[in-house]
């Protein structure tokens, strides 16, 4: 049994998150009979003692059949529409099953907003910590009904990352159709599955594709992304078949296990360098990239070879290398119409008002892969 399972199964706060393809058919909506063993898997553990957080996909899957929708919409007022009919059903059907174990669950629905905004995020967290005290089973999904285009995190794998961060969760559980990350897509014939990952060396050269049921949204690219995310972090990651959720949940061997890196980010440095939204791109010479991602020392204007997009002073930019790669994201200390004039130039030539780092290492987070995962 490897460490990422055992610790997974004694994790005293665990975030799950679902798939619509595990909960939800194209034809007949929400398939309640697959949640309710869902939810029988996920009540063990917190009659067993464990806070949980359940993000559930599926309100756009389970509004389809109420609106006589046979495929899932590809325009976002149709989703919309669908989402909001579905979510009303599956906030309700949790209700109920949870209720077979007297556990009482509170819906949270976020958008992304509630996540890139730090005053938000902490506003989340609080939420999070007293539905948890009070004995709740919190129940999250994209807010979809609301969410624009443009606003939306689109898939639920990378918000239960972000869930799992910010409530401090002990472990991160993806269920979904397919019961472990494969070397390509199953569907594509004869694969290898991939059991462990614990470092970059076990991804590197997979075959990662979008879904395949027309349901689901970001495939195992959303899936490996948000695990990696999370791991990088300091959360253990275990990626299974919706099927054997209750295996899962008590250090089984099967699906993926992704081994956490050794020490946990801080909420700020979590929230800069993977939930905050960036404005901007500062482009890094090679010297730049040693310097910041292998040093760990500040960014001066001397490494910064072109800056584009639209920031002020104290926003979120991406650091990007020489091959276009954003190694880094930090909190840039300039406007961007005060940086063409510095960038390229010695921090003694600049005038005195300019004599200070750009982004300022305590601001930076480095995110090029390295030997952990990031
Ligand atoms: N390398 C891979 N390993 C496993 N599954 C893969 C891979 N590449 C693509 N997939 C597809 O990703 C799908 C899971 O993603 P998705 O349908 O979005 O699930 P969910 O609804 O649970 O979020 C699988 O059904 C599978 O067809
Ligand atoms: N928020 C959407 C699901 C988005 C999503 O990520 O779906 P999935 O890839 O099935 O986890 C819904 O509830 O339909």
């Amino acid at each position: 049994m490897s460490n990422t399972r055992q610790a997974i199964a004694t994790a005293k706060r665990l975030v799950v998150k679902v798939g619509s393809t595990a909960l939800t058919t194209a034809g007949d909506g929400l398939d309640v009979s697959r949640l309710d063993a869902l939810v029988d898997a996920v009540a063990a553990r917190v009659t067993g003692g464990s806070q949980l957080v359940l993000v559930s996909s599926g309100a756009i899957g389970a509004g389809l059949a109420p609106l006589a929708l046979g495929t899932r919409p590809r325009d976002l007022a149709t989703q919309q529409a669908a989402a909001s009919v579905g979510q009303l059903a599956l906030a309700h059907a949790y209700a109920e099953s949870f209720g077979r174990y007297a556990l009482t669950v509170g819906q949270v629905l976020l958008t992304s907003d509630d996540v890139v905004r730090r005053a938000h995020y902490r506003n989340a967290e609080r939420t999070f910590s007293r539905l948890l005290a009070l004995g709740a089973v919190p129940v999250v999904n994209e807010n979809d009904t609301v969410a624009t285009e443009e606003i939306r995190f689109g898939d639920n794998d990378r918000l239960a990352a972000l869930v799992a961060h910010l409530i401090g969760a002990d472990g991160l559980v993806l269920l979904s159709d397919v019961d472990a990350l494969y070397d390509g897509d199953p569907r594509d014939g004869a694969t290898r599955k991939v059991t462990e990952v614990t470092g970059e060396s076990d991804i590197e050269g997979l075959t990662v594709g979008m879904s395949s049921s027309g349901l689901g949204t970001g495939g195992m690219v959303s899936k490996l992304a948000a695990a990696r995310t999370a791991a990088a972090a300091g959360i253990p990651v275990l990626l299974a078949a919706a099927t054997e959720a209750s295996r899962a949940l008590a250090a089984a061997d099967v699906g993926t296990a992704f081994q956490a890196a050794g020490s946990r980010l801080s909420a700020r440095r979590f929230w800069l360098g993977y939930a905050a939204g960036a404005t901007g791109r500062l482009h890094l010479d090679d010297g730049a990239v040693a310097a910041v991602i292998g040093r760990r020392r500040s960014l001066l204007a001397a490494g910064v070879t072109g800056v584009d997009g639209d920031f002020q002073a104290g926003d979120v930019v991406d650091l990007v290398d020489p091959a276009q790669e954003v190694v880094a994201r930090g909190v840039v200390a300039f406007d961007v119409a005060e940086l063409p004039a510095m960038i390229g130039r010695s921090t003694h030539d600049l005038p005195a008002e300019h004599r200070r780092e750009v982004v300022h290492a305590d601001d930076l987070v480095p995110l090029r892969r390295s030997r952990s995962m990031r």
